[in-house]
């Protein structure tokens, strides 16, 4: 299992933790009589504190990472209390999974795919909850495997002006990789960062030195490593919220209404608010077509349910995010799947399942089509939002500059065929990173085949 790509099931993990903590505190004080068992159950009892609000710390990416890192180390000790002492053994088979090394890489990617996207230094990201020496190198040997090399330095120097002397990070450690990722970014040449990395003396005051001297040089002659450049694609300034003039006049333009689809009896005493985001490709927003009662029956569903987001490529970076489809068998999701037939006049037998979907730590998903060229495609998106997102997480179509932000309760639907058959190259979009918050959005893909009376076929070779 795993739990960077969705935050949550680190916030559920949390919970979990809590459960077992209890639940060994128990056992522990029934019978245990080793005393060094109970000090080090005390010192995690302590640690933990009643107040704390896993979802609420789960909705900063880098509390996030914080706390999964301590979830993993917690659990370890937790569970090896369990394994050593015997009479807790009944509990055994109820053990949550443990976070692997692989969910702290993945929540560390996260945090640097906000920070190339939304243009972040270590500081900014990490102004609300700072990271200490050993997150920091963490996250900078990350960007440093991932070849984001200047991400990499400036983690590595943040580490530096955090250390301490409990830090597990040495100077001599931060000194390799500061002129290693110098050297790799090209801001040093190779000269220099032989000269830095040979025999270096155990003695600290000399490695001190050697930082110093590192740090001066590169100030001094390569200062464009410590500033990050402002390029961005359409996709990236999008997602920043940068619309141009031209885009936001246009939107203005565009209309709203209550809406019968076409006098459907299920809408006529409840229009529903339908409002045109956007008008080629047409993209409709319809608000309040879910109520909260129903969003978190929903989530509730899928939470035990919730498995890595794949693409035609499998499991990628490009998705960072946990989904699942629901069946109709559930009376709140045959419910939503009438209401999307009913309002969007489409058939509804002719769909995909519902898909519930949760992001991760700086979760996203990069530019996409949501239909191909075979048979049967997605012939239209209908995309609910679950929650709200306070920062990021907006659903942008780079090709034309669109940006829809979520909105609990609503939706926004867009035809991804022209009706000719052929895939709308227009309706490519993404969806950005989560700066802050908790995404949750259901997915509902309408195919082709049974809707030829509905959207009747076109021959054009135009659309
Ligand atoms: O989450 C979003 O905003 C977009 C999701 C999406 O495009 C998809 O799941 O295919
Ligand atoms: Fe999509």
């Amino acid at each position: 299992h795993e739990f960077f790509s969705s935050t949550d099931q680190i916030a559920q993990l949390f919970e979990m933790k809590k459960d077992l903590l209890m639940s060994l505190s128990q056992c522990i004080d029934a019978k245990e009589e080793d005393v060094e068992m109970k000090s080090a159950l005390q010192n995690l009892l302590l640690s933990y504190s009643e107040s704390e609000d896993p979802e609420n710390a789960v909705r900063d990416p880098v509390a996030a990472y914080k706390l999964l890192r301590r979830l993993r180390s917690e659990l370890i000790v937790i569970i090896g209390h369990f394994h050593l002492s015997y009479q807790c053994e009944k509990y055994q088979n109820e053990f949550p999974e443990i976070p692997e090394l692989e969910d702290l890489d993945g929540a560390a990617s996260g945090l640097i795919r906000l920070q190339e996207i939304y243009k972040l230094y270590p500081h900014n990201i990490t102004n609300e909850t700072p990271l200490d020496a050993d997150e920091a190198y963490h996250v900078g040997w990350v960007a440093y495997e991932e070849s984001k090399f200047q991400h990499a330095f400036l983690w590595f120097l943040y580490s530096l002006n955090k250390l301490t002397k409990s830090s597990m990070t040495t100077e001599k450690e931060l000194l390799y990789y500061l002129n290693s990722s110098a050297y790799l970014f090209g801001s040093l040449p190779q000269i220099y960062f032989d000269q830095q990395l040979p025999n270096l003396d155990p003695n600290n005051d000399e490695v001190k030195a050697q930082l110093n001297r590192l740090l001066q040089f590169l100030r001094t002659s390569n200062p464009e490593i410590f500033t990050l450049s402002t390029e961005s694609s359409n996709y990236e300034t999008l997602c920043k919220g940068e619309v141009d003039e031209m885009t936001s006049q246009r939107q203005r333009e565009l209309s709203c209404r209550y809406s019968t689809a076409g006098g459907n009896p299920r809408l006529i005493y409840a229009p529903v608010k339908e409002e045109v985001e956007w008008d080629k490709p047409q993209i409709i927003r319809y608000h309040d077509i879910i109520s909260d009662r129903e969003i978190e029956i929903l989530k509730n569903i899928s939470r035990p349910l919730l498995f890595r987001s794949e693409t035609s490529e499998g499991v990628s970076k490009i998705r960072t995010s946990q989904c699942v489809f629901l069946e109709e068998d559930n009376p709140v999701v045959s419910r939503v799947s009438q209401r999307i037939a009913d309002i969007t006049g489409l058939s509804k037998e002719s769909a995909e399942d519902l898909q519930i979907q949760n992001y991760g730590i700086g979760g996203r998903y990069e530019p996409h089509y949501d239909a191909w060229d075979d048979e049967n495609e997605r012939i239209a998106t209908f995309l609910i939002y679950m929650s709200n997102v306070e920062k990021g997480g907006a659903t942008v179509f780079p090709k034309v500059g669109v940006v829809l932000k979520p909105k609990k309760g609503s939706a926004v639907f867009w035809y991804n065929l022209h009706k000719n058959g052929n895939v709308d190259l227009f309706t490519e979009h993404a969806g950005c990173p989560v700066f802050r918050g908790s995404k949750w959005v259901a997915n509902k893909w309408i195919l082709e085949f049974g809707q030829e009376f509905r959207r009747p076929c076109s021959l054009s070779y135009w659309g």
